[in-house]
């Protein structure tokens, strides 16, 4: 069928229409641009004393954004150009947004302790606005009596260290199913990919702590989405340099793409939250409480608290983005301090040996190491320490903003500034450490131990100050029992052709940094020889 008159005429038009378009939008967003520019730049604080932190020099409208835009691993190029710029404070404007960079431990301090609340905010990300139900979260709620009833109900209840050690039963089980998987690839000389199977284990240790027994779809379905919520979380993002330009979002589709994965995730945890409030109706009560158990999950302690009824910000809406918050924040961080910490052992053989001897020895006889003699083990604990010295997690731990105009280094920050720790570049600087860039669990025996590091703000991978990392024990309590169980139960071996020194680090930075490519090392059993 031929098509009609007006329809090859249009197709004749439509590259026209096209350059009309983009000329109308560009000129839209310059127009928005300059215009918010201007207003921001009208004195809204009193005239500041100090002078504005210095910076590389910026380009009309994208400010600094071209000085980061080809560099993927932001956190080595934030160190570099605070290197060239501002060794302690550096101030980058990115498009609209003025972004501090604090790169000295003499700063962090000043940001994280000196003036903590000034920057115990978060800045606000449309992410966390469709995903994170209206922010109703911890991690990127913006401070105020929410973030303060939630973040109190982490700590004193979700993530203590009693509450940390009654979930113990779940991190050996599935501890024991990882060596178990590990033990099967060894028995026929196979491969094991370090991060698959570690990031398995942790997400089915999160999933069990949060939930309980659920099904085993459900555990795989949430972790793809967990992925895929972490994702959003990272990479760059133009509308959030432009946040005037409120009709970025749609445009782009990542307004669309953020609502897609919401209403995935909510109807799995709204799924999740009514299976256990069904249970708990048959039960007459609470979770596990009712025979005098330990609750049994993160779900039914919420809904304990809930049903006490004097937490009025915990809604259902609060506990499913506080259960999501735990799976983004625990799950990806310690299955990248586990494959750091291995990656560091199989690059140093004789560090691995000393490891491998500390546990053995201590749990001799035994067929898994249990957590009792986790604390014992001052060598592996050492390692780990120095890898994520070497490799934290979250090198930029989470932004923070400036609530009011304050100054740092000398320099003046004005009001809702978006402030970035590089704590990655602090670790790894002359002018804390010698030869920081090796590898050396030995700095922290003896007089120099990790918490002097962290009280002088040299070594801060859990962050610091009144938003630091509620999940720390539980953090370390996973990743030394996994490492520890790994290295006792099997001797690792690189995969043919590669040698210790040519083992590659390489970063991939996304919503922390991982390794590159995945660790795969050959398991052999140890247990003949135990
Ligand atoms: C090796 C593992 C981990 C590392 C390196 C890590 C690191 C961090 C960092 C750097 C921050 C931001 C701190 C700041 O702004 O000063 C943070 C916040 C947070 N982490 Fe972790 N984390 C880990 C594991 C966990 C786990 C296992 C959980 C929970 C199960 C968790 C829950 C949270 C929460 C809820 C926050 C937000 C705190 C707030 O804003 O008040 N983290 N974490």
């Amino acid at each position: 069928m031929a098509p009609p008159q007006n329809w090859s005429a249009l197709t004749l038009l439509l590259p026209f229409f096209t350059t009309l378009i983009s000329i109308i939008l560009i000129t839209a967003i310059v127009v928005r641009v300059i215009s918010s520019s201007i207003r921001r730049t009208r004195p809204v604080q009193p005239a500041a004393t100090a002078p504005p932190p210095p910076g590389p020099p910026k380009l009309p409208v994208i400010g600094n954004i071209h000085q980061l835009i080809r560099h993927p691993l932001v956190h080595r190029r934030l160190r570099d150009l605070a290197q060239r710029h501002g060794p302690h404070v550096m101030g980058l404007r990115l498009g609209e947004v003025l972004h501090v960079v604090i790169s000295s431990a003499e700063a962090a301090r000043e940001v994280m302790k000196t003036h903590d609340l000034v920057f115990a905010t978060r800045p606000h990300i449309l992410m966390a606005e469709i995903v994170m139900y209206g922010v109703r979260d911890v991690a990127l709620a913006p401070y105020g009596d929410h973030w303060r009833q939630l973040r109190k109900i982490c700590v004193m209840e979700l993530l203590s260290a009693r509450r940390v050690q009654s979930f113990r039963p779940v991190r050996e089980a599935e501890v024991s199913r990882l060596v178990a998987g590990v033990s099967s690839a060894a028995a026929a000389s196979a491969g094991v990919n370090v991060n698959l199977a570690v990031a398995s284990a942790t997400s089915g240790l999160t999933f069990k702590t949060a939930f309980g027994m659920a099904k085993e779809l459900t555990e795989e379905t949430f972790s793809g989405l967990v992925g895929d919520v972490s994702d959003a979380l990272s990479g760059f993002r133009i509308s959030e340099v432009f946040p005037s330009l409120t009709f970025l979002p749609a445009l782009t589709g990542f307004r669309a793409q953020l609502t897609r994965l919401h209403h995935a995730a909510d109807a799995l945890l709204e799924e999740i939250l009514c299976e256990h409030k069904d249970r708990r109706r048959r039960q007459g009560g609470g979770g596990g409480a009712v025979d005098g158990r330990q609750p049994e999950d993160l779900v039914d302690i919420l809904l304990d608290l809930q049903e006490e009824g004097d937490q009025e910000s915990l809604t259902d809406e609060a506990i499913k983005a506080v259960v999501l918050d735990m799976f983004v924040g625990g799950t990806e961080t310690t299955t990248t301090a586990v494959e750091w910490t291995m990656s560091e052992m199989m690059k140093n053989p004789s560090i691995m040996k000393k490891a491998q001897e500390e546990v053995r020895r201590l749990s001799r006889g035994k067929a898994i190491v249990e957590e009792e003699s986790l604390d014992e083990l001052k060598y592996l604990e050492a390692v780990i320490q120095e890898s994520l010295r070497l490799h934290p997690p979250l090198p930029l731990l989470i932004p923070r903003e400036s609530l009011e105009a304050v100054e740092v280094g000398g320099y003046e920050i004005p009001a809702i500034t978006k402030v970035i720790v590089n704590a990655w570049a602090i670790a790894r600087d002359f002018r804390y450490w010698t030869e920081p860039e090796k590898f050396n669990p030995d700095r922290f025996l003896d007089n120099d131990s990790a918490n002097d590091r962290r009280l002088n703000f040299e070594f801060i991978p859990f962050g610091a100050g009144r938003r630091n990392c509620p999940g720390m024990f539980f953090a370390m309590a996973l990743v030394k029992l996994v490492l520890a169980n790994l290295i006792y139960r099997f001797d690792w071996k690189l995969p043919v052709g590669t040698t210790p020194e040519s083992l590659d680090m390489d970063e991939h930075f996304g919503l922390g940094v991982r390794r590159k490519h995945n660790l795969c090392l050959i398991p052999v059993e140890y247990t003949t020889r135990r």
